[in-house]
């Protein structure tokens, strides 16, 4: 049927010599590459014949043709299966996005980003989670890179002497409750680890995060926390955040209300930070600071010292296994042809329904109630990355770039928003993914096998849905017209499905991992920068502004007069 649309593009791509890295710096859109103009063509052309029924029924090896084992390669073992069969494509359709992918030189930004070449143009700096977790494998040069496992090792002592009890706080007691102050990358990454790897937590050391300016996320946490056994860890990259240092202070003060003495601090608050002098001004000791460098993006620091946290609550063997699991996912990302790379699949089918079909969103949809906070955590990792609309060469794009991130932990999410992905006017791509094997067998696994055939049947009823025919056979005659159409699942509603045996340190590293990698390569494709966040700095410098007029009605000068007439409504009741 598609016969005329070509596998051998991607073929004459291949053959097509690489671009110099100055022909992409002068500044080609995605929609000028030739594959680009092809999928278009297609997508016009072919889109009334992509049924998935029909394209199931016709091939009875769609499953094995579009689906990947992936097996790491070195470190501990993790499998995981993608199943990207249940996608709007046809082997074609395929070939053409992996030649874009191609065209894009996503394999050489790929060998730059490992080889620590600057390729975060507005700041001028290195890429390089991969080499937190590189164990000397990938030979990467930048400064402070040779400085990791020193870091590591730090994290190791530390987490260990607070595990142990070793570590005592002032009053000679050991710590019971950790509190990780951070926001956004120096937040999120520490929250859904730990959440996610619950099984594998010290169950005696409390966890909590405070990210929020509101005083009441800090109050709240201070109220069930115990000065005497109590650490903190003030986690920001730059140590200038301004939610981080006020909610810092605030810990401070409420520690040496009972402590007393400064020098106590010292027990009780260490600082994952980059900022060596921020941290010291803020009264911590450079020796109760874990280093990590300009080269780690926020959004991607949960594998740097700002993953302190994981290790005191899982241990530092399964952090170092969450690394190592994430490790042989670079390595897959690296080394595997892009036929068969898990990561480089992804990003190609959600392309497809961001440029061609107009998909705004794309939703997580985890089958394990450990993950339910993975969706959060990439809403920061791909909307702060590829949310931009100017290419690393200054052009305004003309066509859509990074999608809208969300969703729940299943069933919950069925019984809420699944409606309108079934049966509501927009296409919504989904991944769905789960465990063959729970941590928790409770009634025989009666649990799991409920769930498991929730996540099996949710992809089955999108995709195929539920014609009228079938609906007036079930009703019977004398069903009205209205009731059977309302009961119509059209269906074709793409969806991956992921799945591992069991949700372990190593397989998380690895989960998470194929994520970044998938963000990196539609980043690429798109032509922008996915590790500047440009977008989060305007509403912190009119903040700063504002917060110097919210004394006097007077004060509030120079804003339009729906944001006035806001801040003297606040002026009018505000009660201190
Ligand atoms: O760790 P920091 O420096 O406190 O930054 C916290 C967050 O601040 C901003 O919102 C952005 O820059 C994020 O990428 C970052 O994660």
């Amino acid at each position: 049927m598609y016969d005329d649309i070509g596998p051998d593009v991607s073929e004459s791509f291949l053959e097509t010599p690489l671009h110099p890295p100055t022909t992409i710096m002068s500044g080609k859109l995605a929609s000028e590459y030739d594959s680009w103009k092809k999928l278009q063509h297609i997508y016009d052309s072919e889109r009334s014949k992509l049924i998935l029924k029909d394209l199931f029924a016709h091939d009875p090896d769609r499953f094995s043709k579009f689906s990947v084992d992936y097996a790491s390669k070195g470190g501990p073992d993790v499998t995981m299966l993608l199943d990207y069969s249940k996608n709007l494509i046809t082997q074609p359709i395929l070939d053409t996005l992996l030649s874009l992918i191609r065209e894009a030189q996503v394999e050489s930004y790929r060998d730059k980003m490992f080889s620590g070449e600057h390729i975060n143009t507005s700041e001028d700096r290195a890429v390089l989670h991969v080499a937190l977790r590189n164990f000397n494998d990938f030979q990467i040069q930048e400064a402070g890179t040779e400085e990791v496992a020193s870091v590591l090792e730090h994290i190791k002592v530390f987490s260990e002497a607070i595990r142990s009890g070793e570590w005592k706080g002032y009053t000679g007691k050991p710590i019971k409750t950790i509190v990780n102050i951070g926001i956004g990358g120096s937040d999120l990454g520490p929250v859904m680890v730990t959440e996610a790897l619950k099984p594998y937590s010290k169950r005696d050391l409390a966890a909590h995060f405070v990210s929020n300016i509101d005083g009441t996320h800090v109050a709240e946490t201070l109220r069930v926390c115990d000065p005497e056994t109590t650490l903190f860890i003030i986690a920001s990259k730059t140590f200038t955040t301004q939610e981080t240092i006020t909610n810092a202070e605030s810990a401070k003060d409420w520690f040496l209300q009972s402590a007393k003495d400064k020098a106590h601090v010292a027990k009780h608050f260490v600082a994952l930070s980059t900022n060596t002098k921020a941290v010291t001004a803020f009264g911590i000791s450079s020796e109760n600071m874990f280093q990590f460098w300009d080269w780690v993006g926020g959004r991607y620091s949960l594998w740097s010292a700002i993953g302190l946290s994981i290790a005191l609550v899982i241990g530092y063997n399964n952090f170092e296994q969450l690394l190592q699991g994430a490790h042989a996912m670079d390595k897959h990302f690296k080394e595997t042809p892009l036929e068969k790379n898990v990561p480089v699949l992804l990003a190609a089918v959600g392309i497809w329904y961001n440029d061609f079909y107009g998909s705004q969103t794309h939703a997580l949809l985890p089958y394990d109630q450990y993950l339910h906070k993975f969706a959060d955590y990439f809403q920061q990792g791909d909307m702060e990355s590829n949310g931009k609309t100017v290419t690393k060469n200054g052009h305004r794009v003309n066509y859509e770039t990074g999608p809208i991130i969300w969703g729940a932990a299943g069933t919950n999410g069925q019984h809420s928003f699944y409606q309108l992905v079934h049966q509501g006017t927009k296409l919504i791509p989904a991944d769905f993914i789960a465990p063959t094997t729970t941590h928790n067998p409770i009634a025989n696994s009666k649990h799991h096998r409920i769930l498991l055939s929730n996540f099996f049947a949710q992809p089955e009823a999108l995709a195929f849905g539920k014609t009228e025919e079938q609906v007036k056979k079930e009703l019977g005659s004398g069903a009205s017209e209205a009731l059977i159409k309302s009961k119509v699942f059209e269906g074709n509603k793409p969806s991956n499905s992921i799945m591992f045996p069991l949700l372990t340190p190593a397989t998380l590293g690895a989960l998470i991992a194929m994520y970044e990698h998938k963000i990196f390569v539609q980043g690429v494709v798109w032509g922008i920068n996915s590790f500047d966040q440009m977008g989060v700095e305007l509403g912190k410098v009119l903040a700063k502004n504002i917060l110097a007029q919210l004394e006097k009605p007077e004060d509030v000068t120079g804003h339009d007069s729906s944001t006035t007439g806001l801040i003297h409504y606040y002026q009018k009741y505000r009660k201190e």
